[in-house]
Order: structure tokens, then C-alpha cells, then sequence
């Protein structure tokens, strides 16, 4: 971080936060999954990263939330780092819907019956079921393992709250596993997906562990902290693409306009984002657009894209 951009970004920051957590109240936090509406409505922080470990952090920062969506980035790269990109692609397209995140309309217009992309509900659950691994709790295992090295944090959990919150009432989710099964695109049985699925989705983190794995995303792969190689080149550029293109559902087009960063969502109010080469990015608040994106969180960034000029484009 330069002095002059982490000088000023620690004097405004807390107001600049404040601002944005005025548009809460035009939101609301997710309820399809019970537990998530416990999530209060004004929650609002965010926490900077950079390589050289300085780190700069406003308002509710620390309040844990769980990845959901966020977590279909990394699943995807650990697919990739399993079976390479050929067999993954096989299974899932690498192509925008236009449709919500749980939709299951396009497997049944479109041939072949694979999801368009690995970040709908569709193409994670397959992603899902891609890990390596020969039973469900060992893929759980493999990715809870992957995710604690990527946020340099052994203590990364599960919620399990959420995780049988979810498990009881995911049916859209399990229909579309249903639907995957029959057209041969998922080949273990619905439910050991769906554990692992739903078991990634409830991996609970707070702004700061979120900063520290996009930060690694920031810097192709490599932990700047440690020096190692985490993650090859090349998944990192597939994945900051699908997060351009998909990263924040049906806004991603908007989203590329207004601040131009990798970004990706989830229905529990958090943002990851990276700034290529500078930082990582962790965002949590709960109250949602009608896009199902962080009402707040988006306008935050939005405002330190425009005072920095961080926009790739
Ligand atoms: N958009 C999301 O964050 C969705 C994840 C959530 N676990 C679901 O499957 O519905």
C-alpha cells in the first residue's frame, strides 16, 4: 500500500463506511435459508489487505459470517488443481445465464444439460461433486483444509447452524441435483453432493479472513505473506474471469462498471474483492438488493474504486 493511499484510506474509510451503511435500510437480509435472517440488517465492515501484511479495517469487521457463494470460487479452483481444466469444463460451461443463481430453467432448454457456469447453484454443486476424494466427509475435508491454508487462519470452521439450516430446506438446490443426476452430469448420489455443497457454502469467516484469501487471488497465487505458491496461474485467471463475468450474480455487468474489480457475493452479505497485485478485499453486510448482492457493501466499494481509480477497465 503506498503511504499517501493508506494514510488517506485510514482517515476516511470509517466515514466513508458510514455512509454507505445509511443504504441498508433499502435492502434485506436473506430468509430462504432460516439461520442467514438472524444476520442483522445495519451490519457493515470491511477490511483491507495488502502484500506487505498492513492491513486497514472499518466499521463491523470481525462479525463472523458465512462464505455461501464466495466459497464456489475456491471449490472451483480446488476442482481444477484435482482434475485439470479439460475435465472440469466438460461438466460446466464457462458462460454468463442471465438467470438467478438458483434458476434451473437452462438445463432443461439447453443442450447438453450442463450448468452454464460454475458459480450458479447448478455448476457448484457439480464442482462439488468434482473434488477428489473417496467419500463426502474426505471432499469436505480437502476443502476446509484448502480454505484455512488460503486464509492463513487453522481455525476456519463450519457453521453447522447453517449448514442444517440449509440442509433442511435447500429443496430448489436439491432439485437441481435431482436434475443434474438424471442427465448424467453428476455421478455421486444427490445427497453426498449436496453434504458437501451445503458444507462449503457454511464456512464461516469474517472480513478479515475473506481479505486474506483474496489476497492470494491479488497475487497469482502466491501467499504474499509466506512466499508459496498456492495456487497455479492459470486457475487464477479462470477464476478472477468467472468473477468479472458471474462473480455478482446478475449484476456482474453493472458491477464491472461501476467498480471494474473481481468480485464475488453471497446470499449472507459478503463480498470478496481484489485489487490484481495490491489487495484483498473482505466486505460483510447482510441487508441484499433486489440482485442479491450487499446493498451497502457494493456502494462501498463502488466509492474506493472511484477514489482510487481502481477499475481494471
Ligand atoms: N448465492 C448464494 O450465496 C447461494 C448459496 C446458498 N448456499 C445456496 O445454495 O442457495
Amino acid at each position: 500500500m503506498s503511504f499517501e493511499q493508506m494514510e488517506k484510506l485510514k482517515t476516511k474509510l470509517p466515514e466513508w463506511l458510514e455512509t454507505s451503511r445509511l443504504r441498508t435500510g433499502q435492502g434485506d437480509v436473506a430468509a430462504y435459508i432460516p439461520e442467514l435472517a438472524k444476520a442483522s440488517r445495519d451490519t457493515l465492515g470491511i477490511h483491507i489487505a495488502d502484500s506487505q501484511g498492513q492491513t486497514v479495517s472499518a466499521g463491523d469487521c470481525g462479525v463472523p459470517f458465512t462464505m455461501q457463494s464466495i466459497s464456489k470460487v475456491f471449490t472451483l479452483i480446488l476442482a481444477l488443481m484435482d482434475h485439470g481444466e479439460e475435465a472440469v469444463f466438460y461438466n460446466v460451461g464457462k458462460e454468463p445465464t442471465g438467470d438467478d443463481f438458483n434458476s434451473m430453467i437452462k438445463l432443461e432448454l439447453v443442450e447438453p444439460g450442463i450448468p452454464f457456469n460454475p458459480l450458479i447453484n447448478a455448476g457448484a454443486i457439480t464442482v462439488s461433486s468434482l473434488i477428489a476424494g473417496d467419500s463426502p466427509e474426505e471432499k469436505s475435508a480437502r476443502i476446509l483444509h484448502f480454505f484455512r491454508k488460503l486464509a492463513s487462519n487453522e481455525r476456519l470452521d463450519y457453521n453447522m447452524d447453517v449448514y442444517h439450516s440449509e440442509l433442511e430446506t435447500g429443496d430448489l438446490n436439491r432439485s437441481l441435483a435431482y436434475f443434474l443426476k438424471q442427465n448424467g452430469v453428476l455421478k455421486d448420489p444427490v445427497e453426498d453432493v449436496l453434504s458437501v455443497y451445503f458444507r462449503h457454502c457454511s464456512i464461516e469467516v469474517d472480513c478479515s479472513d475473506l481479505s486474506r484469501m483474496a489476497l492470494v487471488l491479488a497475487f497469482d497465487g502466491v501467499d504474499p505473506h509466506s512466499g508459496e505458491m498456492l495456487i497455479p496461474r492459470r486457475y487464477i485467471q479462470i477464476a478472477k474471469t468467472f468473477m468479472v463475468t458471474c462473480g455478482m450474480y446478475n449484476a456482474s455487468g453493472e458491477f464491472a462498471i461501476d467498480v471494474g474489480l473481481p468480485a464475488k457475493s453471497g446470499v449472507s452479505g459478503g463480498i470478496m474483492a481484489l485489487v490484481p497485485g495490491q489487495y484483498g478485499i473482505g466486505v460483510v453486510g447482510p441487508s441484499l438488493n433486489n440482485k442479491g448482492n450487499s446493498i451497502a457493501g457494493v456502494h462501498l466499494l463502488e466509492r474506493l474504486s472511484k477514489e482510487f481509480d481502481w477499475s481494471l477497465f
